[in-house]
């Protein structure tokens, strides 16, 4: 597709025994987000690595549009890329700015540029009133902020964020979130990594889920969620516990106590006609509740575990 700005084929990458990633593939087209979940040691952080270039694929190839590859032309390929480290990787006793031009000027950006990008990128992260302050005086947060800051400053069209909120306070990952949403809406491309499912679930247009150093689905919300028997559960809390022969020929229905947990493809047509088959069967219905699924749900019909320990 004419859209696509990097293509990632068979990458594998093993530490001595250990293979930490292996025929990893992976899509990522302009003005989209790509959420690359997965549990803690998945092999995300690796991927991440082969795809800027950090870490040396023991097979594969990552190309970006243009055919530009890490062979043909490394720096035209890097100037494309930027990364967000999982580790915030800052000057501590440099302020806020001279961090964000030391990082372009790797990048060879001419000075009136590079003064002028740093100005936008730290406005753009809200450190604009704290550029002259040394990132020692910053919080968790305004040091990843900092740290995007950094990996923008080139204007590249590709964002790699390895973990960005990791020890990052609820106001900052808003902002966070914020910054990415305009990034995307601006056509750039971002992969976004995480093992918290609720900010794959809230960011990403499309989900690579990774385990063991593997793919083991990859596609929109809808079509992981379509992977699983129902799409939501209704729960009927009801009068008595009653026996199972009273239940039976209701489809999907598990009872908990005094509680039937009913799977549910489509909440609003199943609805009317399962609370009218508990009211011919005499069961009284005391409560209601609903619960759509989760890509928590997604990865233990998978892989049959839980996606945090
Ligand atoms: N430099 C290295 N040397 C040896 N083993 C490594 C190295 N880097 C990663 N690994 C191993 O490779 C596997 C994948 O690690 P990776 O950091 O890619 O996972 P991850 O999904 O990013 O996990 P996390 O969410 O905890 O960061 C792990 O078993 C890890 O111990």
């Amino acid at each position: 597709m004419s859209d696509e700005v990097l293509v990632a084929r068979g990458l594998r990458k093993a530490y001595g025994d250990r293979v930490a990633v292996q025929e990893v593939g992976l899509v990522l087209r302009a003005g989209e987000v790509l959420g690359l979940l997965g549990p803690n040691g998945a092999g995300k952080s690796t991927t991440v690595g082969m795809i800027c270039g950090l870490t040396v694929p023991d097979a594969g190839t990552v190309t970006l549009s243009g055919g530009v590859g890490l062979a043909s032309d490394a720096v035209g390929y890097k100037r494309r890329i930027g990364l967000v480290p999982q580790d915030i990787a800052l000057y501590e006793e440099l302020p806020a700015r001279m961090n964000v031009e030391l990082f372009g000027a790797l990048y060879g950006m001419a000075p009136a540029l590079l003064r002028r990008r740093a100005g936008e990128v730290l406005d753009m992260v809200g450190l604009a009133d704290r550029a002259r302050d040394k990132p020692a005086t910053f919080s968790g947060g305004m040091k990843r902020r900092l740290n995007i800051a950094c990996a923008l400053v080139h204007d590249p069209e590709i964002l790699l964020l390895d973990e960005p909120t990791a020890g990052v306070d609820p106001q900052s990952r808003n902002a966070i979130f914020d910054n990415l949403v305009r990034l995307k809406r601006a056509g750039k491309a971002l992969v976004y990594t995480t093992h918290y499912m609720e900010e794959a679930e809230r960011l990403a247009d499309r989900i690579t889920i990774i385990d063991h150093g593997r793919v083991v689905a990859e596609g929109t919300q809808a079509q992981l969620f379509a992977r699983l028997p129902a799409a939501q559960t209704l729960h009927v809390e009801i009068d008595g516990e009653p026996d199972d022969a009273l239940l039976s020929g209701l489809p999907g229905v598990q009872r908990v106590g005094q509680r039937l947990d009913i799977s549910v493809g489509d909440i609003g047509s199943d609805a009317g006609p399962l609370l009218a088959a508990l009211a011919r069967r005499g069961i009284a219905v005391r409560g209601l509740a609903s619960a759509r699924a989760t890509l928590e749900d997604v990865f233990l019909q998978l892989t049959g575990r839980a996606l945090r320990d």
